[in-house]
C-alpha cells in the first residue's frame, strides 16, 4: 500500500516537473514532451517540411513543430478549440471538426504535407467501452486524412489507446507504410494506456 502512494507521487512529482519545464520553454503543455521524444528517435518532422497536426490546442505540438520545420516550412493544425497561446509565423490554427474537415486544412500551394501528427482524444465518459471507441474512431479519421494529404515518403503518427481494435489498427497503418513502430514515450503517464503508433514513408 506504502508502495504504491510512493509510486503515485513520484509519477505525479514528475508529472509537475514536465509541466515546470513547458513553461519555462514558452509551450502551454508537458504533451510537447511526447512529440520530442519521438522526433528524437524517428525523426519525422524535417527542416522545411509542412506539416499538419491533428487536435493541436492548446498547441505545444503546433509550437514544436513550426520551430522544428523552421522558417522554410509550415505548420497547420486543426481542432474543436481554438488555440489561445501566439503561434511562430508558420504555424496556423484552424477551429474545426476532423470528421467535418474540408480543403481548409490541404497543404499550402497544392503541396501535400511531409507528416501528420496527431494527439486526438476524446472526450472521456469514464466507460472504457465507449472512449475506446471514440478513440477508435478519432484514429481511423486521422489515417484517412493522412493518406489524403500525405505525399509519397510522408511520415504519420498517432496517438492511440491499447486495447479494444487496436492490431486492428496497427495492420491498417502497415499496410500504407513502408515501416511502422509502437512507441510508449518516457513522458506519458505510466498508468496511461496510450501509446503511438507511428507509421514511416508512407507507400
Ligand atoms: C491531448 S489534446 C492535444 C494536445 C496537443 N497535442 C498539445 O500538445 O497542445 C487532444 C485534443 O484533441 C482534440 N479533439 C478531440 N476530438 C477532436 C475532433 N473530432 N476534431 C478535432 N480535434 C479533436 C481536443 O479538442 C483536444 O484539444
Amino acid at each position: 500500500m506504502v508502495r504504491k502512494k510512493n509510486k503515485a507521487k513520484k509519477g505525479s512529482q514528475w508529472a509537475d516537473h514536465l509541466t515546470q519545464r513547458a513553461k519555462a520553454e514558452n509551450y502551454p503543455a508537458r504533451s510537447v514532451y511526447k512529440l520530442m521524444e519521438i522526433q528524437k528517435k524517428f525523426k519525422v518532422l524535417k527542416k522545411g517540411g509542412i506539416v499538419l497536426d491533428l487536435g493541436c490546442a492548446p498547441g505545444s505540438w503546433l509550437i514544436y513543430a513550426a520551430r522544428t520545420v523552421g522558417n522554410t516550412g509550415k505548420a497547420h493544425g486543426i481542432d474543436l478549440k481554438a488555440v489561445e497561446v501566439p503561434l511562430p509565423e508558420n504555424a496556423v490554427a484552424h477551429v474545426g471538426d476532423i470528421f467535418e474537415m474540408d480543403e481548409n486544412i490541404a497543404a499550402p500551394d497544392g503541396k501535400m504535407y511531409d507528416a501528420v501528427v496527431s494527439d486526438m482524444a476524446p472526450a472521456t465518459t469514464g466507460r472504457k467501452d465507449i472512449d475506446a471507441a471514440r478513440s477508435q474512431a478519432l484514429c481511423e479519421a486521422a489515417l484517412a486524412k493522412a493518406l489524403e494529404l500525405l505525399g509519397p515518403g510522408g511520415h504519420f503518427v498517432c496517438k492511440i489507446f491499447q486495447g479494444g481494435d487496436f492490431k486492428v489498427f496497427e495492420k491498417e497503418v502497415q499496410q500504407h507504410f513502408k515501416q511502422h513502430k509502437i512507441f510508449k514515450p518516457e513522458s506519458c503517464r505510466k498508468a496511461s494506456k496510450e501509446i503511438y503508433i507511428i507509421g514511416l514513408n508512407k507507400k
